[in-house]
């Protein structure tokens, strides 16, 4: 699998596979990688790549009837010519939309862009989705982001306090957060609803800002040791080495009318 390499004038980098239009690497300038990526992952159309910043679209997890986490994330997207912009920043573009298998599992006629940015310290992920046909539609949506720890025990995510959740593992609607910061300790799978826009990611070395805009949920994912041996794609021990921290829209389905557009995006600054 061929890979799309940015690299802002700064010395900042990323690569992206086409496949899933998948952001499978984040080097900001003068700084060390920010993803986590499975060294059991595989790159091949219609498999999902396990790390990285999978785009979930029409459906998240198992909420509808589509495959899991939908189509998006296993289809092969259309890739833009890479360019520098004027502030030094390398963007690209991946563009998705129907086709006949797509049309007959998800009867929409639709246009997906992913745009990447990368300069400095930032990462900048934007999804837009437009109805280009005449019927509405509504999808649920994430940028499952696989960010990379030195030790996920030592990791404390912070701004989610006194949202509502849901709990997943227990299969509990309605939970609160009750704690100033969320740290892992075995299997986590949380849906946060109405989150702030600004949340970050601490560790003993570095702080990370996770703002996220058009999207209204944030999902926080490891899968513990017991449940990580279960997936084939995950490596040995991965999970002391990442946390999902997910900008989505999921208790709030994206209604879309014939000619609407949204947008939704995920921004990473590191400080150190
Ligand atoms: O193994 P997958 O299909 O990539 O999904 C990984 C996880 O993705 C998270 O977003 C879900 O909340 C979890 O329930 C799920 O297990």
């Amino acid at each position: 699998m061929e890979f799309i390499h940015l690299r802002a004038a700064d010395g900042a980098t990323a690569k992206i596979s086409p496949l899933g239009a998948h952001v499978c690497s984040w080097i900001p300038a003068q700084g060390s990688e920010q993803l986590f990526l499975s060294q059991k992952t595989e790159f091949k159309e219609g498999v999902a790549i396990r790390g990285g910043i999978p785009v979930i679209f029409p459906q998240f997890a198992s909420l509808g009837s589509l495959p899991k986490h939908g189509f998006a994330r296993t289809a092969l997207w259309q890739a833009d010519t890479p360019f520098l912009q004027e502030d030094g920043a390398a963007v690209v573009e991946f563009h998705l939309k129907e086709n006949i298998a797509r049309l007959t599992i998800w009867p929409y006629v639709f246009q997906a862009t992913l745009r990447v940015q990368v300069l400095a310290r930032q990462l900048q992920v934007t999804l837009t989705v437009h109805n280009s046909g005449d019927t509405a539609f509504h999808f649920t949506s994430a940028l499952h982001t696989y960010l990379a720890v030195s030790d996920v025990s030592q990791a404390r995510l912070l701004g989610l306090q006194n949202c509502s959740y849901r709990d997943s593992v227990l299969a509990q609607d309605n939970c609160l957060e009750q704690d100033a910061y969320v740290q892992i300790n075995g299997e986590t799978d949380r849906i946060y609803r109405d989150v702030p826009e600004l949340l970050h990611l601490e560790q003993p070395h570095q702080r990370l800002e996770i703002r996220q805009q058009g999207f209204s949920d944030a999902v926080v994912w490891n899968p513990g040791p017991d449940a990580a041996v279960k997936l084939p794609d995950f490596e040995f021990g991965g999970e002391q080495k990442m946390v999902c921290v997910e900008a989505a829209a999921i208790s709030q389905p994206i209604h879309l009318a014939p000619g609407a557009h949204w947008s939704g995006s995920q921004l990473l600054q590191c400080e150190y």
